[in-house]
């Protein structure tokens, strides 16, 4: 996944370029939704000990979530080159070879591996590395090119960085972790499709079998709105379950129902500026959601 505005990919610095194959910007919110399960899986503030795992999860799991995505731009080499998004990176160009992208990913996955095995736990490496796999292998090589749900099944892998974080801090996964996870899984395809929408030249010229490419326009909106109210009703889930209190309920709703407002524009007029906006939202949304879970975690004796 690139960023929304490519770098200056012919000026990068070699170490710029290997930076950019990590994917920064997707890898920053990923990484801010794995630190919110460590916070969520601990009654107030952390004690000194907790700081060390806290460090030592989160620069692993950066790690290793950039490893992966820099493997998909070594696995998706040519298809990155058709695509006018993504015909920038380094890896797509041939100003890094193959060998060189490799290696630099199998740097960042062992590195991050060992700094969880070492310092989190083995449970949190495991579900870190069935992550990678689940992105880089079952996702980029398999699905990918095979479904147009591709990201719907795909999208388990993107949302397990809460119950990583959580995992890193309580040795197990539970129902609270699973709840997140759940959020994100159903956030990813109208986040997805909202792109794939106005970007659907570009897929079908890679001949990758995206929702709107297969299934057109119309279809690819309607279910786009449809998710955005399944997503809703998953998001009420922490203040449901007593997790959450009150902060959290009224960040959702307002979240939750301006991204149906969006769907709901998208679906009765589209444009590609309107798929741009929602697709934006979809980030907007999931970031400030997030931060309403930590900030009513802390908040929560107050509010309930
Ligand atoms: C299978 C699941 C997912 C797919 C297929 C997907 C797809 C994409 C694509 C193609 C872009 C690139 C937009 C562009 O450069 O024009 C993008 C951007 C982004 N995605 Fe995702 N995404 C997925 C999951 C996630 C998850 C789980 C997160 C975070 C928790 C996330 C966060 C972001 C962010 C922050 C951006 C904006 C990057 C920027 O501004 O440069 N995505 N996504
Ligand atoms: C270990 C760990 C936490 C791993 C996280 C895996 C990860 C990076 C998930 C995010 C999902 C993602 C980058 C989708 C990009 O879609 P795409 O690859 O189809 O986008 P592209 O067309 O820009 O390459």
């Amino acid at each position: 996944m690139a960023s929304t505005t490519p770098p200056q990919a012919a000026s990068a610095s070699r170490w710029q370029q290997f930076y950019q194959l990590t994917k920064p910007r997707v890898v920053h919110l990923i990484v801010f939704c794995a630190v919110i399960g460590m916070a969520l899986a601990i009654p107030g503030w952390p004690a000194a000990r907790e700081w060390g795992v806290i460090l030592a999860a989160t620069a692993g799991i950066w790690l290793v979530a950039g490893a992966a995505a820099a493997f998909n731009c070594l696995i998706e080499q040519q298809i990155d080159s058709k695509m006018k998004r993504t015909s920038w990176r380094a890896t797509a160009k041939g100003e890094l070879s193959r060998a060189q992208t490799l290696s630099f990913s199998a740097l960042l996955c062992g590195v991050g591996m060992a700094l969880l095995y070492v310092w989190v736990n083995p449970l949190t490496m495991w579900l870190t590395f069935a992550t990678f796999v689940g992105y880089a292998i079952i996702y980029t090589v398999i699905l990918k090119p095979m479904t147009p749900q591709n990201i719907v099944i795909g999208g388990a892998s993107g949302a397990m960085p809460p119950v990583l974080g959580w995992a890193a801090l309580r040795g197990e996964v539970g129902p609270e972790a699973l709840m997140m996870c759940l959020i994100i899984f159903l956030w990813t395809p109208p986040h997805f499709w909202a792109l794939a929408l106005y970007r659907t030249e570009d897929y079908a010229r890679a001949g990758l079998p995206m929702l709107p490419v297969t299934h057109g326009s119309d279809f690819t909106r309607l279910q786009v709105f449809l998710y955005t109210w399944i997503l809703l009703a998953a998001t009420l889930l922490p203040f449901l379950t007593g997790m959450s209190g009150r902060v959290y309920l009224i960040s959702a709703l307002i979240l939750g129902l301006g991204f149906c407002a969006y769907a709901w524009q998208l679906w009765r007029d589209y444009s590609d500026q309107l798929a741009r906006k929602t697709f934006r939202f979809s980030i907007l949304h999931l970031s400030l959601l997030f931060a309403a879970l930590l900030l009513d975690h802390y908040l929560l004796p107050w509010t309930q």
